[in-house]
């Protein structure tokens, strides 16, 4: 018989604790270790305008929050931007942030700093955008194959590709006093700038 007993939670002392997301939104949200990956990349300051494309659960919105001084959280689904919008509530946050109920590129504002796609609806429209705007930052999430295919040609072909990791995490538990683990689907992190745009070439090889 397999015990499945998950290891108690790491006491970490920071000041501002894991973001709490007590609303469902029947998707999402992006996976903690994901998130820790994106926000990387994304390499927020409290000057950054960030924006998330697919706020839905807002847990990405809520991290960049704690970065960035601004954030523009855009869901195409009104339910879910309420979702996002609860979520924000229950945590504690230091930026400005504005939610919006608009399909992107819709609602993508002039001075966007960094740019987060979750949703993946019209990327190649909210590329072209952020190129428009200068996005220094732009970062992709995809876990379908051939959706990541189509995104990695729409990034190199206006020469904003820098990196294409295939992040995977599997978590530990407990079985039969030793630890086995789960493993979580992967999914695609697309890293790119408009701003440092050299010609569309993979760097870090
Ligand atoms: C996989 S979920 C994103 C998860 C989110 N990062 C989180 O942690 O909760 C994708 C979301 O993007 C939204 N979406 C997809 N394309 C969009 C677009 N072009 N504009 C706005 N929202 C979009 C979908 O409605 C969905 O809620």
């Amino acid at each position: 018989m397999q015990t499945k007993l998950f290891y108690r939670r790491r006491e970490t002392g920071r000041t501002m604790s894991a973001i709490a997301l007590p609303h469902d939104a029947k998707a999402g949200p992006t996976k903690p270790e994901v998130r820790s990956v994106v926000l990387g990349k994304l390499e927020l300051e409290p000057a950054d305008h960030f924006v998330d494309v697919g706020s839905c659960t807002g847990a990405v919105t809520i991290e960049a929050a704690r970065r960035a001084g601004r954030v523009t959280a855009i869901e195409r689904k009104a339910a879910r931007l309420e979702v996002t919008e609860k979520n924000l509530a229950a945590n504690d946050v230091r930026a400005e942030v504005d939610c919006t109920n608009a399909e992107a590129p819709a609602g993508i504002p002039d001075g966007a700093d960094a740019i987060f796609l979750g949703g993946s609806r019209n990327f190649e429209s909210v590329l072209d955008r952020a190129v428009e705007v200068g996005a220094g930052r732009i970062v992709m999430n995809v876990s379908r194959l051939e959706v990541a295919g189509r995104a990695v040609d729409a990034f190199r072909d206006r020469g904003l590709l820098e990196e294409v990791l295939q992040v995977q995490v599997s978590r530990g538990y407990e079985l039969a006093g030793a630890t086995s683990f789960d493993a979580n689907n992967p999914v695609y992190v697309l890293v790119g700038s408009a701003a440092r745009a050299d010609g569309g070439e993979v760097t870090g090889r």
